[in-house]
């Protein structure tokens, strides 16, 4: 899926300027920059949940029902060209916050997924009831299959909404912050499965992650937002660099290869980093305080 000079405003005021993005099959990639960078306006624009002012959209055609060509052969295609059930069979969206259903149980829910694949006269959808069983039992919902959604916590509701992308078995899943919510477990095991996805399952994937650790972690390929536009993009290598980090959030980041992870690691360096520097700043201020005490 490419993103291709990519101009997205609100009411007319541009927030992401001619940015390119390239998503591959197999390949995890992630959207990092700070605070209003763009990052969710691009992934929505690309699930077509924000209309560009400019750009292009495309997909590749492979798997395209109307095409009668051969996959290699086939031009790509504009994925705003798309009806909204050929798109919804492509592409889904783990947005940031969704409305939670009043009254539906999980199952229900997950099963909403398949709603792209079943047939517009009839409910023809012979795999859909595995499918929905396997999403509900890899993102660990399985046994609240019949609990109401409106009465789950945050983690378990952000689960249930994963599973459901999960059930739409797109070619290219985007997430928008998905471990906001989840416990350190949950975390972990959800980068994981977006590792399998790209890597056994050769699903296409965007991802936003303010935690840059994270990225480095999963990622195949960064592209780091800042101001509306992309600094940088390549491997987390080339892409979490000091200069870059720093440059972009505006503070002095740190970064080095942690060995035992063989991934890079980041540190923000804040005013109160050093317990050392803390204990003797804390012991200075107090002192006079100390001494008006005494006296
Ligand atoms: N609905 C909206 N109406 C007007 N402006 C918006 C709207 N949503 C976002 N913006 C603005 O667009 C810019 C980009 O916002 P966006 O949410 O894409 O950034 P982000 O990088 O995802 O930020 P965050 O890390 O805080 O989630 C910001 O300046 C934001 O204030």
């Amino acid at each position: 899926m490419l993103g291709i000079d990519l101009t997205l405003a609100y009411n007319g005021t541009p927030v992401v300027h001619g940015a390119d993005i390239a998503l591959a099959p197999g390949r995890v990639t992630a959207l990092v920059g700070p605070n209003g960078s763009g990052k969710s306006t691009l992934l929505r624009t690309l699930a077509r949940l924000h209309a560009p002012e400019s750009g292009r959209i495309e997909l590749p055609a492979e798997g395209i029902d109307t095409a009668d060509v051969a996959p290699s052969d086939a031009a790509p295609i504009d994925a705003l060209s798309l009806s909204n059930r050929d798109f919804a069979r492509r592409v889904t969206l783990l947005a940031q916050s969704r409305p939670t259903p009043a009254g539906l149980t999980v199952r229900e829910v997950v099963e909403f997924g398949r709603h792209p694949h079943r047939g517009r006269w009839t409910r023809g959808d012979a795999d859909g009831a595995a499918v929905v069983e396997n999403a509900m039992s890899i993102t660990g919902v399985a046994e609240l299959a019949e609990r109401q959604v409106d009465r789950l916590s945050g983690g378990q509701l952000q689960r249930v909404w994963l599973a459901s992308c999960l059930a739409q078995d797109t070619a290219v899943l985007l997430l928008d912050e998905p471990t906001t919510y989840l416990d350190l477990r949950y975390q972990v095991e959800l980068l994981d499965l977006i590792r399998d996805l790209a890597e056994v399952h050769g699903v296409t994937i965007g991802v936003v992650l303010h935690d840059l650790d994270q990225a480095a972690a999963i990622a195949d390929h960064v592209v780091l937002l800042a101001g509306g536009r992309v600094q940088a993009s390549g491997s987390p290598e080339q892409v979490l660099t000091s200069e870059l980090l720093s440059d972009a959030y505006g503070i002095r980041v740190d970064v080095h290869n942690d060995e035992a992870s063989g991934h890079v690691r980041t540190r923000a360096i804040g005013r109160h980093n050093s317990a050392k520097a803390r204990t003797a700043t804390s012991a200075a201020e107090s002192r006079p305080v100390l001494e008006l005490a005494l006296a």
